[in-house]
């Protein structure tokens, strides 16, 4: 067992530990003797502290998970719900579209043509990809809150335009201003979630963000299915006015959201840190000061930010073009590269598993297995929506027990598996589905099947993993290029599906399945494992991790500003504490 000396992080403690049941031997945490003495050491790949002292080991886990860690971390989940609106305008947007493109008075007005269609979905695609890529620099030198507001404003802009459009290009160009708020706000919620969350709960809570993307396209979808009954512009407006609601609500409730402690201290602003984290971790202003948990966690925080700048020059408050530059090649420096590959295919993975093909072409696809009429085909398209929001709810609840790596893994194959089988059938019996019906039903069941598997995996995890994966000094511009991946293979998909398709759905079916093969592949011998690691940790699940003289160079920062020391005085203080 590695024995190189590493600080406990936050929840180590004993109020959030468990003691290992199996050894028979006292606890050092409740010992008389303080830890300093102690050799102690943090597994990377699930973050358990393990303790060596007078010939035992102990081991200590972090605080609860799943709902028990939901309960004891109110606060933040209220915030990371609270941000997770930016992923429902989102998913609402794509609900509603579906919809609003084939209703009668929209068409008599504006009888577009295929091409003008694709362009209505794909302004708001691009919108979004330049919204994503600026964003992280505004959350960089603004703050990840103010930013928040920004965007909110820009998408209710957008959204006004197409509500009120008198044109089709006010509705256009509506599309191409909502989208930049999109994009935005699609980077900036996960990052403001990953940055307040405590490790134990992270998956969770950023698994949010999903939960409210599908929230908002089923939303969407039925609320453009009912308005479509509704008289002359109506119909369309309707859907198309109610999404300035949640953009109006998360504008105004950002202004009271706690901004990123993180940030924070890599701005240097240490006391508005401590007063941020002592909210986020339910403490008031004066426990925070004594509060070792929030004390702990600033200070990781604080080495992180120091490493960064004495190993590797980096820093958020560097300023101008040539910086921005800087920290844009920092990205594919060597150091960085493979997180920021990692970012990058997770989000080209979650796309090229073929989830928004479904969506979009939902109705076509499904009658090319061999379904008819309106109503099926709409249902059938809203009815995805439905099994995402579902399949979302155990990942939100496991996630963190299970890990993200599992589930990618289990996620692929499964989509692996239904592709293949959508494409047997539809290559079996694509030219007389009538006398077949149990085989296109079939083929709808793998539909389902697909949307299941993607759902508790590459849907939720690819708003997570990249959050996760980038130290702070490139967090926010890491996250910007990801999402943009993200928005690009969207975009992609939507070009390339109707081509495909028309020359054949079995093999639009094979790309996907090849797509879900090399996810396998990738997440099995690519993608480290970063649930429960805190984020200041997510360095050692890397093979670019900090080498040995950067390992020294953290142990003497965290000598410096006192971390070493507080272990140990905490170590002290709980002995005593036990005795009194
Ligand atoms: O995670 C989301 C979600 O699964 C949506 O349904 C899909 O349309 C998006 O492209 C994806 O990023």
């Amino acid at each position: 067992m590695s024995s190189q000396p590493q600080k406990p992080g936050r929840g180590y403690i004993p109020i959030s530990t468990q003691y290992n049941e199996e050894s028979s031997a006292e606890s050092p945490l409740s010992a008389n003797t303080p830890l300093r003495a102690d050799t102690y050491h943090v597994t990377p790949h699930d973050g358990t502290l393990i303790i060596h002292k007078d010939g035992h080991s102990y081991t200590y886990s972090y605080g609860p998970k799943g709902i028990p860690g939901l309960f004891h971390n109110s606060f933040a989940l209220a915030c990371a719900v609270f941000a997770s609106l930016g992923g429902l305008t989102f998913g609402y947007d794509q609900g509603v579209i579906a919809n609003v493109l084939v209703m009668p008075d929209f068409l008599q007005r504006w009888p577009i043509t295929p091409l003008q269609k694709g362009l209505m979905t794909a302004m708001l695609e691009l919108g979004a990809l330049l919204g994503a890529l600026t964003a992280g620099t505004f959350a960089d030198r603004i703050s990840r809150r103010q930013s928040i507001i920004i965007a909110c404003f820009v998408f209710c802009l957008g959204s006004s335009m197409q509500f009120g459009a008198q044109k089709l290009w006010h509705l256009i160009l509506g599309r191409a201003v909502g989208g930049l708020g999109v994009g935005a706000l699609s980077m900036l919620s996960p990052l403001y979630m990953a940055e307040i969350s405590p490790p134990e709960v992270r998956g969770s809570l950023m698994a949010l963000e999903q939960f409210a993307i599908v929230l908002g396209a089923v939303l969407g979808f039925w609320t453009g299915f009912f308005s479509r009954s509704l008289p002359g512009s109506a119909s369309w407006r309707t859907p198309l006015g109610i999404q300035i609601i949640p953009g109006i609500f998360l504008a105004f409730g950002s202004i009271f959201l706690p901004p990123s402690p993180r940030l924070l201290v890599a701005q240097g602003r240490y006391d508005e840190a401590r007063n941020s984290l002592a909210r986020l971790r339910r403490r008031n202003p004066s426990e925070a000061e004594s509060d070792p948990l929030v004390q702990i966690e600033l200070l990781e925080m604080r080495s992180e930010v120091l490493l960064m700048e004495r190993a590797f020059g980096t820093t958020v408050k560097e300023s101008g073009i040539r910086a921005e530059i800087r920290t844009w090649g920092r990205l594919f420096s060597k150091k960085y590269r493979d997180r920021t590959f990692i970012g990058v295919l997770m989000m080209f993975f979650q796309q090229w598993s073929g989830i928004n093909a479904l969506l979009y072409y939902g109705p076509t696809l499904v009658q090319s297995i061999g379904l008819q009429g309106d109503k099926v085909t709409l249902m059938v398209s809203g009815g995805i929506g439905i099994v995402q929001f579902f399949a979302v709810l155990p990942a939100i609840l496991y996630i963190d027990r299970l890990g993200r790596k599992p589930l990618l893994r289990w996620g692929s194959a499964v989509m692996c598996f239904a592709h293949l089988a959508i494409a047997v059938l539809v290559r079996l019996y694509e030219d007389d589905w009538s006398a077949h019906v149990g085989a296109a039903w079939t083929a709808v069941g793998c539909v389902y099947l697909f949307t299941a598997a993607y759902g508790t995996s590459y849907g939720p995890i690819g708003w997570i993993l990249p959050s996760e994966v980038f130290p702070i000094s490139v967090r926010s511009k890491g996250v910007s290029l990801s999402t943009a991946s993200n928005w690009f293979n969207n975009f992609l998909i939507g070009l390339v599906t109707p081509l495909m398709m028309e020359q054949s759905a079995s093999v639009t079916f094979i790309t996907f399945s090849t797509a879900c093969f090399l996810g396998y592949f990738w997440s099995t011998y690519r993608v480290p494992e970063t649930g429960n690691v805190p984020l200041e940790e997510i360095d050692a699940v890397f093979s670019s991790s900090v080498g040995a003289e950067d390992s020294e160079l953290k142990d003497q920062i965290e000598r410096e500003i006192g971390l070493h020391d507080l272990i140990a005085d905490i170590g002290a203080e709980s002995s005593l504490d036990e005795h009194e």
